[in-house]
């Protein structure tokens, strides 16, 4: 399911219509002092006397939120819970945004609640915070009218978090709903010295994540030192829009044409991508039939990269591809199509059992067409690190799409960022380059290996590839920038200094995919 759009979907129920107050346009928002009024007149009711239930998509939304805090991934829990309650369209729309943002901007919504609230959250109870997240972004992030946001935020709590709970809501949206955003930016920055925490703090990013995409805008050569702060905060705001909907046709099961005539616009990133602009994509048939999938058109590129690069004239064939780290299958299922068309046999292994399934579902329609052109197509379940040894110099092909913080996808999945921890990088350290070396060992002589990460953290990406070749003299770094193209075959801009590629979510509008081409002599 797409996450856009939930408030800008289109009107229902506004100001002074007795709607819960989704759907009204930027434009139609109240200005400060109106907003100011309502909520005063609002809070001098008590919340005993105002609606005592949310609606569905709210309710929905904030379960959603106590599971993410539980462990939960928003984009495994949301869906099935909005098909569990049976929310769809605009309803669907705006819990979606409701949890991704409150979620995303959390970080920020928390340190304006604790002015709000004039206590630190820490000392606010969880479950009363969630309600308060939801209840920031319908006044900060959405254009949900202020009353309509007090109010249902109120009863949301009262609901779920009591009526003592609601009170104390109650008065820090209240307080809340007397700034407009820009203002309580200003406010919750205004005593930080370094510009980069401010600005983390201000894009709802962790420290530590922001200087560590400063300096992967640097290092991989997308900015200077003198303009990174511009990137930077490109790249940050680029990490809370929402990620549109991109599908791909994986060559010779689907074509693009069959994904316009569903709905969705040819890409101009990748020649095999599309954009669906609104709708399930599960209800495509293709999707369903797996012979298209939804893909992030960076990993698009990436595997048509590595099926495009030359192999060198030692290589005795271009005869048996391995994809090491395969789970869940999105670079597989585009490379299998490929090597269906070349008849050439195709490994995906993955380490988790669990996931090789998940390759295996993905691969299924793969695999009944291999099996018709009397290709072979073989799912393993198994350690990547042993293949190198086990299968050494077997394939003409290697791709490693290694374990990494996702630190290039935080768009995506909302809660990663505040998940993931500065020692996530150093703990996948050590798998990394092993993977790599396993990679490379099985590699053919003449043969090509490419490394990948959704990470752009140069201790996930550049680093790694060095000091693996540091201590190897049987492979070369290939400039893999010639190899990725658009959709209408020109070269991509943006890549950086070369010899390795790394894509940018403000640049070409995908995950921050790093790709590095190594070629086994
Ligand atoms: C970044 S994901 C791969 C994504 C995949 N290429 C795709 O496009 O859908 C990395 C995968 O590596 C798997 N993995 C981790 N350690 C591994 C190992 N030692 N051997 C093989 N796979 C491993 C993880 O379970 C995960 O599924």
């Amino acid at each position: 399911m797409s996450e856009t759009g939930a408030a800008g979907q289109g009107g229902r129920g506004g100001h002074g219509q007795g709607g819960d107050g989704r759907g009204g346009r930027r434009g139609e928002r109240q200005r400060p002092a109106a907003r100011e009024r309502s909520a005063q007149h609002r809070s001098s009711q008590r919340p005993s006397e105002r609606a005592r239930r949310t609606d569905p998509a709210r309710l929905t939304a904030y379960t959603v939120m106590r599971e993410i805090s539980q462990g939960a991934y928003a984009n495994l829990a949301l869906p099935k819970l909005l098909r569990e309650k049976r929310i769809t369209g605009r309803d669907a729309g705006f819990a979606t945004e409701l949890v991704y943002g409150a979620t995303r901007l959390s970080g920020l919504y928390d340190a304006i609640a604790a002015r709000a609230a004039d206590r630190p959250v820490s000392s606010i109870d969880p479950r009363v915070l969630d309600t308060i997240r939801l209840g920031a972004h319908q006044l900060l992030g959405m254009r949900v009218p202020t009353h309509a946001a007090v109010d249902e935020t109120v009863a949301l709590a009262r609901q779920v978090n009591g009526a003592g709970a609601s009170g104390f809501v109650n008065a820090v949206m209240r307080r809340i709903s007397e700034r407009e955003l820009a203002e309580w930016v200003e406010i919750v920055t205004s005593g930080i010295t370094d510009p980069v925490e401010a600005l983390a703090l201000r894009t709802s990013h962790p420290a530590w994540v922001a200087k560590a995409l400063r300096a992967a805008l640097i290092g991989h050569g997308a900015a200077t030192a003198a303009d990174v702060e511009g990137a930077l905060t490109a790249l940050l705001e680029a990490d809370n829009a929402p990620a549109k909907v991109s599908l791909v046709a994986r060559p010779g099961l689907s074509t693009l044409d069959e994904l316009v005539a569903a709905g969705a616009v040819p890409s101009s990133t990748s020649p095999v991508g599309a954009v669906l602009p609104e709708g399930d994509p599960g209800a495509i048939r293709a999707v369903r039939e797996g012979r298209a999938a939804v893909q992030d058109e960076g990993s698009q590129l990436l595997a048509l990269a590595l099926a495009a690069a030359p192999l060198s004239s030692d290589a005795s064939a271009d005869e048996r591809w391995l994809d090491l780290c395969a789970g869940p299958g999105g670079k597989a299922g585009l490379l299998a199509a490929l090597a269906i068309e070349r008849r050439i046999p195709f490994v995906a292994n993955e380490i988790s059992e669990h996931r090789a399934d998940l390759v295996r579902q993905t691969l299924s329609a793969a695999r009944a067409a291999a099996a018709d052109a009397g290709s072979t197509i073989e799912v393993r379940h198994g350690d990547g690190r042993l293949i190198g040894e086990a299968d050494p110099a077997a394939y003409s092909r290697v791709l490693i799409d290694a374990p990494c913080t996702g630190l290039g996808a935080l768009r995506r999945r909302p809660e990663a960022r505040w998940r993931r921890t500065a020692s996530d990088v150093a703990a996948l350290a050590g798998l990394q380059r092993e993977l790599l070396v396993s990679g490379i060992d099985a590699a053919a002589p003449g043969g090509v290996v490419g490394y990948a990460t959704c990470s752009p953290h140069l201790n996930e990406t550049r680093f790694v590839v060095q000091d693996v070749l540091k201590k190897r003299d049987d492979v070369e770094v290939v400039d893999a920038r010639e190899l990725f193209r658009d959709a209408s075959g020109m070269p991509l801009g943006g890549l950086g200094d070369g010899p390795y590629v790394q894509l940018w979510p403000h640049v070409h509008g995908t995950d921050a995919m790093f790709f590095a081409l190594l070629r086994k002599r």
